[in-house]
């Protein structure tokens, strides 16, 4: 059965999201000014920056939970994303189980939330208690719940909080399998660097504005990006370097180490290598435009 991330079903990349000029104004102030991106189908991109730098206001400014207040964000109609935020308003003194959880705010089958739990290696876990979870299951479960709308773009906002090393690393495995598995595209946040650089295709450095962008060796190696977090920031990227043993070529087929080409990955591929993004996206601008112009 092909899959949607099969290039057959795929074409050509197509622009789910682009963000022209995009900021917000809030509480007196400007929250984040003059943010550009776009996220592609099948692409990571990620936006990292300190604490209080605007990176949860720009991914609600591009799912459309803010309306910006200068400059535009577009997206693609129809577009379904999955999000998870940062904190969840769960009233904890109910009982929840995980499997009920799947279902609070949208109904799914029980094969449905089978299947979702499944992909994210908690099927165990349908009737535990949400509140016995560790960090690293709850952050599964809140995966699981967003990919049950079968997203074309899942925001994933700090989705490795709570959680060690290892399952850091295990999450953002996870999170470049459902990208692999499902085409869709994935906006991720995260307040610093760690695995998160190994496993995405853009990084976006932002502190009220974007400092700096690009794959994540370009932008470690970026002096905006040094100023922000400190050259032992940049380390850090080097220990959690991957070796990548296939290239994701911008038709969607794949490159192997030994110069072989495929359709898609094979079971075994480790880490991808870096995407050959063609950004020339060709989308109307202008039709479908979220913004304000307003004169501040
Ligand atoms: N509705 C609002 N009104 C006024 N200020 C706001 C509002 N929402 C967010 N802020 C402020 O905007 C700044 C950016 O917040 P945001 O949550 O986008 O940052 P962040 O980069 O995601 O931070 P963190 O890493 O701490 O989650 C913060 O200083 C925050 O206090």
């Amino acid at each position: 059965m092909l899959k949607k991330s099969d290039p057959a079903l795929r074409g050509p990349r197509e622009t789910l999201v682009s963000l022209k000029g995009a900021g917000v104004y809030r509480g007196g102030r400007w929250l984040v000014r003059n943010v550009e991106f776009d996220i592609a189908r099948g692409e990571i991109v990620t936006l990292i920056g300190p604490n209080g730098s605007g990176k949860s206001t720009t991914a609600r400014s591009a799912i459309g939970v803010l309306k910006p207040d200068e400059g535009s964000v577009w997206r693609l109609p129809g577009l379904r994303v999955g999000y998870v935020p940062q904190k969840l308003s769960i009233d904890w003194t109910l009982p929840l189980t995980v499997a009920r959880l799947m279902s609070l705010t949208a109904a799914h089958n029980a094969s449905e939330i089978a299947e979702a739990l499944a992909s994210v290696g908690i099927s165990h876990l349908a009737g535990a208690e949400v509140q016995a979870l560790s960090g690293g299951e709850f952050q599964r479960a809140l995966l699981a719940r967003a990919i049950l709308r079968k997203p074309d773009l899942l925001v994933l906002d700090e989705p490795v909080q709570g959680v060690d090393f290892a399952g850091e690393v295990a999450l953002y495995d996870l999170i470049g399998r459902i990208r692999d598995e499902t085409g869709c595209g994935i906006l991720l946040i995260s307040h610093d660097l760690h695995v998160v650089m190994a496993s995405t295709d853009t990084v976006i450095c932002l502190n009220g504005h974007v400092c700096c962008r690009g794959t994540p060796q370009s932008v470690a190696a970026s002096p905006e990006y040094h100023q922000l977090f400190g050259a032992r920031a940049a380390g850090t990227l080097a220990v959690y370097r991957h070796d990548h043993d296939h290239t994701h070529l911008p038709d969607g087929r794949v490159l192997h180490a030994d110069g072989t080409v495929t359709e898609h990955c094979h079971a075994g591929d480790g880490h991808h290598g870096d995407h050959t993004h063609d950004h020339g996206h060709g989308h109307g601008h202008g039709h479908d435009h979220e913004g304000g112009g307003h004169a501040r």
